[in-house]
């Protein structure tokens, strides 16, 4: 288990460029197996996650060529079933969450496809109903083995139809999506998910021949053809990256410049970020933030306290509200943060809590921090990193504390953040691996 020893208390200076989108990688990567023609993938982030479902592709058969440090080809001409009866690809696909999405692909162009429940974050209780009642509608049928936790999902054929999703799952519409895409007929998938991870899913898959209308909201009407063939895509960048840089420059007090956001794509998260009351300017593509020595939080319109809650996209995104919730912990001023879809995520406030935050865990799902407005300083303590983003949020919290903090467990970062060790030390902070 490797750790960062941070040395708080330092501000940071200069430009940072996001990495490519984790959860839309993850996706794009599922998708290279319903071609057998050539996909050329660019921004790709180098993460653990990424890197082992590239790992797992390979191993399925798809033929990996990197092309550059980011730049990846992939052509799934043979790929070998029978890999999926082995206790290899059951190791390797309950590594992570992501790697659920290859189902679609396969179903769509095998007719059969074998998943073992999924790793990600233990952040509450994350069911698959979704992806599979959906793809039930579609004409498949599964089993699940409780036993080894093993799903096996068949159809003969495919047949487009109408469904109404129980909840707008990301990864569950992105599995339904990819399956459609070559089912007979027509399929209107309504309650659709429609993040900018999806809505680049989309339109990867029309550039090769799909047939996917309504992108961008939550009703998808694709029309299935028979044969998709290559394209080459280009990754987003990190829009949750991009809202911990924000994050991070507010709690340190540091001014930076975050490049190339794709501003347009990034919904309400600046929105969010400057109720905080932490101002972005917006220079072309690029977010500056300037040295800020105090933030205040805004009040709702008739003076009440506000509340930052999740909700499906455009809502804001439950991914960040770990960063709000502790980059509210030095402002002046209070807020409820309401974590709405995931009931463990907000248990790392305990660690905050040692640091000096002053914050009251209402329930799992809520949260109330009262600001510090740097009045006074949180201190460095020893921690683990439960899940990816409370990970982030507690280095942020590291970097702008007295003395020195350690964080163990940073495998949990690492399987989203690349090198962030190097990039932020390259910006002026002190944060050293320990392996
Ligand atoms: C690999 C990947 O892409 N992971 C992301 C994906 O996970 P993932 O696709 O696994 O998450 P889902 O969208 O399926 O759902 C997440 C949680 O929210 C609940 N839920 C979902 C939809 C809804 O309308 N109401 C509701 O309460 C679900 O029951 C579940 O507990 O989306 C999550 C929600 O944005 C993100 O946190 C994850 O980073
Ligand atoms: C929860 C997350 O990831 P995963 O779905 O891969 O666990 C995340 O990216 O915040």
């Amino acid at each position: 288990m490797a750790s960062f020893e941070i040395i708080g208390g330092t501000k940071l200076r200069g430009e940072i460029i996001p990495q490519g989108a984790k959860n839309e990688a993850l996706q794009i990567l599922c998708a290279v197996l319903i071609s057998p023609e050539p996909i050329v993938i660019h921004n790709v982030p180098n993460i653990i996650d990424v890197n082992k479902l590239i790992e797992l592709l390979n191993d399925m058969g798809v033929l990996v060529t990197k092309i550059t440090s980011s730049s990846y080809r992939f052509e799934s001409k043979d790929i070998n079933l029978d890999f999926l009866d082995t206790e290899d690809f059951k190791k390797k696909a309950s590594a992570l969450r992501g790697s659920i999405m290859i189902i679609g692909p396969l179903l769509a162009r095998f007719g059969k496809a074998k998943m073992p429940k999924p790793g990600g974050d233990k952040i509450g209780r994350r069911r698959l109903d979704t992806h599979f009642i959906g793809l039930q509608k579609l004409g498949a049928s599964f089993d699940y083995d409780s036993n080894d936790s093993f799903y096996n999902i068949s159809a003969s054929e495919l047949k487009g139809c109408y469904m109404l999703l129980d909840e707008a799952s990301v990864t569950g519409t992105a599995n339904v999506v990819l399956a459609a895409v070559m089912a007979k007929g027509e399929t209107t998938i309504y309650n659709a998910a429609c993040e900018p991870y999806l809505q680049q899913l989309c339109s990867m898959l029309n550039r090769m021949g799909a047939k996917i209308s309504g992108i961008g909201s939550n009703l998808l009407k694709i029309e299935g053809v028979d044969y998709l063939g290559g394209t080459e895509h280009t990754i987003l960048p990190d829009m949750i990256e991009i809202g911990s840089f924000i994050g991070l420059a507010a709690m340190t007090g540091s001014e930076i410049t975050i490049k190339n956001c794709r501003i347009d794509m990034l919904g309400l998260i600046p929105s969010v970020f400057q109720r905080l009351g932490i101002k972005l300017e917006f220079r072309g593509d690029d977010i500056f933030i300037p040295e800020q020595e105090n933030y205040e939080i805004d009040t709702f319109i008739d003076g009440s306290i506000l509340t930052v809650a999740d909700q499906i996209w455009p809502g804001f995104t439950p991914d960040l509200l770990s960063i709000v919730l502790v980059v509210a912990t030095q402002a002046k001023g209070s807020v409820l943060i309401h974590q709405k879809m995931f009931e463990s995520r907000l248990f790392f406030v305990d660690k905050l809590i040692d640091m000096g935050a002053q914050i009251i865990l209402c329930d799992p799902h809520r949260a109330t921090v009262i600001g510090l407005g740097k009045q006074v300083a949180l201190r460095g303590i020893s921690m683990s990193s439960p899940d990816i983003r409370a990970g982030v949020s507690l280095l942020i919290a590291a970097m702008s504390a007295q003395g020195k903090s350690t964080i163990h467990n940073i495998e949990q970062i690492d399987r989203g953040y690349q090198n962030i060790d190097t990039r932020l030390n390259a910006l002026g902070a002190k944060i050293s691996r320990l392996n």
